[in-house]
């Protein structure tokens, strides 16, 4: 496995491309299982997790292209079989959001039961929840789950957590439903706008996505439809502390503002300028970084996706900050790591107290998830040295090319053997 090297590099200057979002991409992808017609998807990063979702829809007999200029086709004309293949379902927690298209289109679904990961343990129950509202049986045996209906129908589904997850999941198995599902309480999230906009490209009847009510009138059938994926806004909020972290001068192309807005308040509160064009922002570094709190919350809160690359940040800050985190119970992973760099971080329950180092040096170090990989190389731009970062395969998950990216704004960023 290539270890990733990051060397110390100066301020990053340029501009660079935001692909299209990963956590957007994933449920339309299973949403596609939807129809029996081809779906087009335009925007589609090429990502491991891509591939792998790819892999669990042919599973299911989907034909799915490979992604050529962000082009992915799927066409599932017949689903050939219910059972979700077990090594699939091991590599990627996001094959779950199959389940939902699948009860709705064969009226069965069987999954094995994804397990936690670094960052928590993960449940799906309200996922369940929403499909036994819905009238499905729900069987939950030794290492899969299997739901069950002759007929979904629309009911009010309280989410006890706005659960993007569990909200996706069941706007997919509710848009066949007879009569109206109610998701109350629903996540909120830009992905979950642009889901609900492929469903309704398809023919759905979604209404209130980006609202904490959303509301699926059931219809016939689902066609094929054409779409183009959201940009990555965790993918943006990465490069847009890289310039701030590195005093740098980047301008973030292919971006949503209005998607950015708790990432670029808080990197405000930090000193940083952040210049905002229509589908552009150009973060401008300002040579010191004020320390500032953060704490992470569903959207429109500062998203949990960004909280290790802005603790990062905050290990360079010129105080002591508070970082809490609210969504996930084990997502400070990362602290170790850094605090390895020379970082100066305490864990105290759901927060963590960084306290801003005047230096930080490269060492070897381990990605445990993917967001906490992306705070090693954040912290190995600025280290004294080298920074060798290990499991470099939870960053390929959600990264597009990320040293050539890193490289076109000035980096000194290489993969090697380790
Ligand atoms: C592929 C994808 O889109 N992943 C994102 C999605 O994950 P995911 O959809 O898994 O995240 P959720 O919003 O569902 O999880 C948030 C919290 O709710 C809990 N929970 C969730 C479902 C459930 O049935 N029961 C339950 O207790 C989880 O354990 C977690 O503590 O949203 C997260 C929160 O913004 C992001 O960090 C992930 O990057
Ligand atoms: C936690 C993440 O993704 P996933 O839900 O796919 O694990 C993430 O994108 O940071």
């Amino acid at each position: 496995m290539a270890n990733i090297l990051v060397h110390k590099s100066g301020p990053l200057k340029g501009r660079v491309k935001i692909s299209g979002a990963k956590n957007a991409v994933l449920p339309i992808m299973a949403a596609t299982l939807l129809a029996e017609t081809v779906c087009v998807l335009e925007d589609v990063p090429p990502l491991k997790d891509v591939e792998v979702m790819s892999d669990v829809l042919r599973a299911f007999g989907a034909e799915v292209s490979s992604v050529q200029d962000g082009i992915l086709e799927v066409n599932t004309p017949k689903i050939t079989q219910t059972e979700a293949p077990f090594e699939l379902v091991q590599k990627m927690r996001a094959s779950f959001f199959v389940m939902g298209p699948l009860l709705a289109r064969c009226g069965v679904a069987r999954i094995p039961m994804p397990g936690g990961c670094a960052i928590g343990a993960r449940p799906v129950d309200l996922h369940l929840k929403g499909f036994a509202a819905l009238g499905a049986h729900v069987e939950q045996g030794e290492g899969f789950i299997e739901v069950r209906a002759d007929k979904l129908i629309g009911n009010s589904v309280y989410l006890d957590f706005p659960s993007v997850g569990a909200t996706e999941n069941i706007m997919m198995a509710a848009t066949m439903a007879e009569g109206t599902t109610i998701i109350e309480n629903a996540a909120e999230e830009p992905e979950i706008i642009d889901l609900a906009n492929f469903l309704n490209k398809m023919g759905a009847n979604v209404k209130g996505a980006g609202t904490d009510t959303i509301r699926i009138q059931g219809v016939e059938r689902l066609e094929g439809s054409r779409h183009q994926v959201i940009p990555d806004r965790i993918e943006a909020g990465t490069y847009m502390v890289a310039a701030a972290i590195t005093n740098g001068d980047v301008v973030v192309e292919n971006v949503v503002p209005s998607h950015l807005k708790p990432i670029i308040a808080k990197l405000k509160e930090a000193g940083v300028v952040i210049e905002e064009e229509e589908d552009s922002l150009r973060v401008i570094g300002q040579g010191k970084i004020n320390s500032v709190d953060v704490t992470t919350l569903p959207y429109p809160g500062f998203p949990t996706d960004m909280q290790a690359q802005f603790m990062a940040l905050m290990a360079a800050a010129s105080d002591t900050s508070v970082v809490i985190e609210t969504v996930f119970e084990n997502r400070f992973m990362h602290v170790a790591e850094l605090n390895r760099m020379g970082a100066d971080i305490k864990i105290e329950g759901h927060s963590a107290v960084v306290t801003g180092v005047r230096s930080l040096r490269g060492t070897k170090v381990m990605a445990t998830d993917l967001r906490a990989g992306a705070a090693l190389i954040l912290a190995g731009l600025i280290s004294e040295g080298t920074t060798e970062i290990g499991n470099t395969y939870h960053i390929d998950r959600g990264y597009v090319e990320i040293e050539n990216k890193l490289r076109q704004l000035g980096a000194n960023i290489s993969r090697a053997e380790g």
